[in-house]
Parts: C-alpha cells; sequence; structure tokens
C-alpha cells in the first residue's frame, strides 16, 4: 500500500541527469508524487550525446516491475527507453495484467540525434506496448515510424498521425511538435473525445536534453495525481515551459544542456 501518490518510470538511465529515469525521478518529485523506477537499460551520456548502452537483462526488468507491484500501489506507469525487444516484450508481458494508466514514451532517438533502440525493438513496441497505453507521446519522426507514414510538417499531420496511433490501438496518442519549429510549439492529442491542441511559446535555447522524458513523466504524475488525461497533459506542458525557460537562464555540461525541472523550488 501507500499513502501517497506513486508515479512508476521505466526507463534508461542517463548518468548525466537530464533525461531518462533522472528526469523521471525529478518531475514527480517536483510536481509531489514519489517516484519510483525500474531501471531498463543504462547509457554512457552526457549532455552531448551517448556513446554506449548497456541493456539490463529482460527477465531482469520484469522481476524489478513485478517486485515494485506487488509491493507499492502505483497509480500511474510511464515508460520510457527499452534498449531491446526482449525488454519490450518482458515489459508488456509484465504490465498485462496491472491495472494502471500508461503512458508510453516510444524513445527511438536522443535530442543529440544518437539512436537509443535497434528496429526489432521498434516493431516489438508498436505490436505489444501501443495497445496497453493510455497514452503515447511520440515526437514526428517516432509518430512517422510507429504508423508507417511521412514525418508531419504541420500541425494538421500532428493530428492526422495521433488519430493513426489511436488505429494503431493506443487509448490516446499526444504527437509532440517539438521538431516542428515555428513560434508555438504544439502538441496535438487524439483521444476518444476528438483532438485537442496544446500550444506554449517557443523557448529560444539549446537546453532542450530530456524534454520528451520530462512532459510524459509529468503526464504521468498527474495521472497518478488523480487528473483525467487532458488535464494531466495540459498541466504537464506548463510545467515544462516553465522547465524550459527556466533551464536555458543556466548552464549545465557543454551541449544541449537539461531543463530546470526544480524551477519552481527556485522562483
Ligand atoms: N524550444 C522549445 N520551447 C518550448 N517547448 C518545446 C521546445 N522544444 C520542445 N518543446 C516541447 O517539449 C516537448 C517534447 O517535444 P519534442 O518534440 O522535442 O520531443 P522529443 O523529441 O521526444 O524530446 P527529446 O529531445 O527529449 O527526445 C513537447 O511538449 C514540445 O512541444
Ligand atoms: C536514457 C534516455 N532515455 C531517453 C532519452 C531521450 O531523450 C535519452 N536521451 N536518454
Amino acid at each position: 500500500m501507500s499513502d501517497v501518490p506513486v508515479m512508476l518510470s521505466i526507463a534508461g538511465s542517463d548518468p548525466s541527469g537530464g533525461a531518462g529515469i533522472q528526469a523521471d525521478l525529478k518531475t514527480a518529485t517536483a510536481l509531489g508524487a514519489y517516484g519510483a523506477a525500474v531501471v531498463t537499460a543504462l547509457t554512457v551520456q552526457n549532455t552531448r550525446g551517448v556513446t554506449g548502452i548497456q541493456s539490463v537483462p529482460p527477465d531482469f526488468v520484469a522481476d524489478q516491475i513485478r517486485s515494485v507491484l506487488d509491493d507499492l500501489d502505483v497509480g500511474a506507469v510511464k515508460i520510457g527507453m527499452l534498449g531491446t525487444a526482449d525488454v519490450v516484450v518482458a515489459v508488456s508481458v509484465a504490465l498485462a495484467d496491472a491495472d494502471v494508466p500508461i503512458v508510453l514514451d516510444p524513445v527511438m532517438v536522443a535530442t543529440s540525434g544518437d539512436r537509443l533502440v535497434p528496429s526489432d525493438a521498434v516493431d516489438a513496441i508498436r505490436t505489444m506496448l501501443v495497445p496497453l497505453a493510455t497514452v503515447v507521446t511520440p515526437n514526428v519522426p517516432e509518430a512517422a515510424v510507429l504508423v508507417g507514414a511521412d514525418p508531419a510538417k504541420d500541425v494538421d499531420g500532428l493530428a492526422e498521425a495521433a488519430y493513426a496511433l489511436r488505429e494503431v490501438g493506443a487509448a490516446a496518442a499526444l504527437v509532440k511538435g517539438g521538431h516542428l519549429g515555428g513560434d508555438l510549439s504544439v502538441d496535438v492529442l487524439a483521444d476518444a473525445d476528438g483532438v485537442r491542441s496544446f500550444e506554449a511559446a517557443r523557448v529560444s535555447t539549446p537546453n532542450t536534453h530530456g524534454t520528451g522524458c520530462t512532459l510524459s513523466s509529468a503526464i504521468a504524475t498527474g495521472l497518478a495525481l488523480g487528473l483525467p488525461l487532458r488535464e494531466a497533459v495540459a498541466d504537464a506542458k506548463a510545467y515544462l515551459t516553465g522547465a524550459l525557460l527556466s533551464g536555458a537562464e543556466h548552464s549545465v555540461g557543454h551541449g544541449n544542456g537539461p531543463v530546470d525541472h526544480l524551477w519552481r523550488m527556485h522562483q
């Protein structure tokens, strides 16, 4: 049992602290939940890029998930980087009977452009995890790969991709427009009630390492706190935009620095 809302992240480790489980735990903590973390892979990574990946044996990932779910009252799960197709299968089996909202961030490539999962893992994500997702949160290239279409070029394209992901089996899809450019950063959600877009002013900064991880774990934290999906997405987007604005004022590392997860504490 747990008398605080629990958000469980199932994701890879970023030793430089801006993405992966490190970002997810900071986000859960900043937003008032208890963060738990199952590590699926270790990366050798900093703000400049990823130079190594060591994945955790699939059975060991599944054992970690079962151990946490057996004991803690998990309010929502966020799934991030899964290093291999076998880990994807193990995660889908371990979560199959869990009655808990799942936010699936289908991580494929880091901000630096480095590939984080092999292509057979992408097929497994599409067939085994997308159908379990309460919401799937791809960026533009990830959505294109998952639905087998050309990458979206504008907001209408984001909506088309979000609809198509519901056809693949996700209950809802939030296609992120961070890669589209423009004055606004727009994400489009398709759920059972239709389509809604979420807009924020684009922050002019190189410090965007971990934006996707932060958004998905903030959505999962909102769901763990009991918010409906659309409110959880709106709150997550506002939290991320504040973290980008504050992160733009700081420098950590020499490449694409992190967002400031603790921006509300620093105000
Ligand atoms: N410069 C920016 N200003 C404001 N919002 C941004 C900016 N860059 C990205 N975002 C927002 O950050 C979130 C993540 O978007 P993005 O499309 O970059 O995802 P991603 O590629 O999965 O992230 P990551 O680079 O961490 O892998 C979205 O809500 C997007 O709109
Ligand atoms: C461990 C990890 N997960 C996800 C991302 C995506 O940004 C990253 N760079 N590193």
